[in-house]
């Protein structure tokens, strides 16, 4: 820890640096410098936080939620300096002999490390991304109400966590990359596996095959697409029927894009929501897949889901929770996380305190944040012993 003198004001920011997107955290107390609704600013959200004592400090104020395209990273820089984040919301100068020091991780902490300096005059302070993403996710199962949620059939169930019986359970984050984590504790994890199939080849490929020209369309495109035109069923090879013998039926994709081998179509001929939605599922289904047989692996009963890719999607987190049931005969069930893809941000945020620097605590956010916050959907469950569904789905 650096002795006091030679630090700046407290930033209350952390930042996330990934493949594909930076991820903000920031606070602000009573509301102060909120961000104003501009475009630029990508999406925003705000967790309310209050420790209704009164009297402390930072008895009133607000954690904050940023994105920006990494391929942007110039206006997260100066969404940055407009705000004056790194000072904590300061609007003058700091001494030029402060070091202005804010907790970075993603691999985008160690390639912009010179950008920041350059442009902010500030110091990346480098967090390991396994270890925010686990401190994230702990921060959010144990601390805020209503975060983890079943997905299945347009329904959200929100589950009711228990901290004495939250581990151990498998995170498996989304981002460019597939990063899956066996998780025992507060900093007891190992990262068993990982897949280069994710969010980056389902936006990435699509891109190629649709000329979309944003993530947001090309998740748009899927919600009408029909993935039966590019995927080669069960059916198709079967003549209609189902191989009943070896339990698939003959709606089940036997073979993703495998319609595309046809000789008289090129990718012209083929819609760009039927695409997007075969790309889609055969990610999303692969991930989910690849997740089970690593908690079946190592015996664990709980899947969260985290990560950009997942975006709330309805159709995504269906097919993720689809593959889970499937393949897990019913054992299984996946969850999702409502901070879905802050948890590297808010596991940065959170080093703070574990550094020393305790103006504030993740301690105290921990305790502060939002019981009262009010969800309408869906009913509280309690996990593990979630009821599970019963039907048969279709993968
Ligand atoms: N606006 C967006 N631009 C690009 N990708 C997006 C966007 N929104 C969601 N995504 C998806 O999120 C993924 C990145 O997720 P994220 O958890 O931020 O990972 P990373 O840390 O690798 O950037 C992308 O690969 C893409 O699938
Ligand atoms: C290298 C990464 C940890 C980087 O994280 P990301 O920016 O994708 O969130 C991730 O992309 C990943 O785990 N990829 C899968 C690599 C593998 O296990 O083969």
């Amino acid at each position: 820890m650096l002795p006091a003198e030679s630090r700046a004001p407290m930033p209350h920011l952390a930042i996330d640096i990934g493949g594909s997107l930076i991820k903000l955290v920031y606070y602000s107390r009573n509301g102060d410098w909120l961000p104003e609704d501009n475009k630029i600013w990508s999406s925003k959200e705000s967790l309310g936080v209050s420790n209704g004592e009164g009297n402390h400090p930072l008895s009133e104020g607000r954690l904050h939620f940023a994105k920006f395209e990494t391929s942007k990273i110039n206006d997260c820089i100066e969404f940055i300096r407009s705000k004056q984040l790194h000072v904590g919301g300061q609007h003058h100068e700091v001494p030029s002999k402060n070091k202005i020091i804010i907790k970075a991780t993603g691999g985008g902490a160690f390639k912009f490390t010179d950008l920041f300096k350059e442009k902010l005059g500030i110091v990346l302070d480098k967090e390991d991304e396994m270890d925010c993403l686990v401190a994230g996710a702990n921060f959010l199962l144990k601390a805020v109400q209503r975060e983890a949620f079943f997905y299945m059939d347009g329904q959200k169930q929100f589950v009711q966590i228990d901290h004495k019986d939250l581990y151990p359970y498998l995170l498996v984050n989304i981002g460019s990359g597939v990063s899956m984590i066996k998780v025992d504790g507060d900093g007891k994890f190992e990262r068993v596996s990982g897949t280069s199939v994710g969010g980056g080849t389902f936006w990435g490929l699509g891109r190629l095959l649709t000329k979309c020209q944003s993530f947001d369309e090309l998740l748009e495109l899927s919600h009408v697409g029909n993935n039966r035109v590019i995927d080669m069923l069960v059916g198709d090879i079967y003549g209609g029927t189902d191989y009943a013998k070896i339990g698939l039926s003959s709606t089940n994709i036997a073979s993703s894009f495998g319609k595309a081998i046809s000789v008289d179509k090129e990718l012209e001929d083929y819609q760009p929501e039927d695409i997007s939605r075969s790309l889609l599922r055969m990610i999303s289904n692969n991930i989910g897949q690849i997740a089970y047989l690593n908690a079946l692996r190592y015996g664990l009963k709980r899947i969260f889901f985290g990560g950009f890719f997942i975006r709330g999607h309805a159709y995504t987190m269906d097919t993720i929770s689809v593959a889970v049931h499937y393949w897990s005969k019913g054992e299984a069930q996946a969850m999702f996380l409502r901070h879905e893809g802050f948890l590297g941000a808010l596991g940065a945020f959170a080093s703070y305190e574990r550094h020393g620097f305790d103006d504030l605590t993740a301690h105290q956010l921990a305790q502060l944040c939002p019981r009262r916050e009010s969800c309408s959907e869906g009913t509280l469950h309690s996990a593990p012993h979630c009821d599970v569904i019963k039907e048969k789905k279709t993968l």
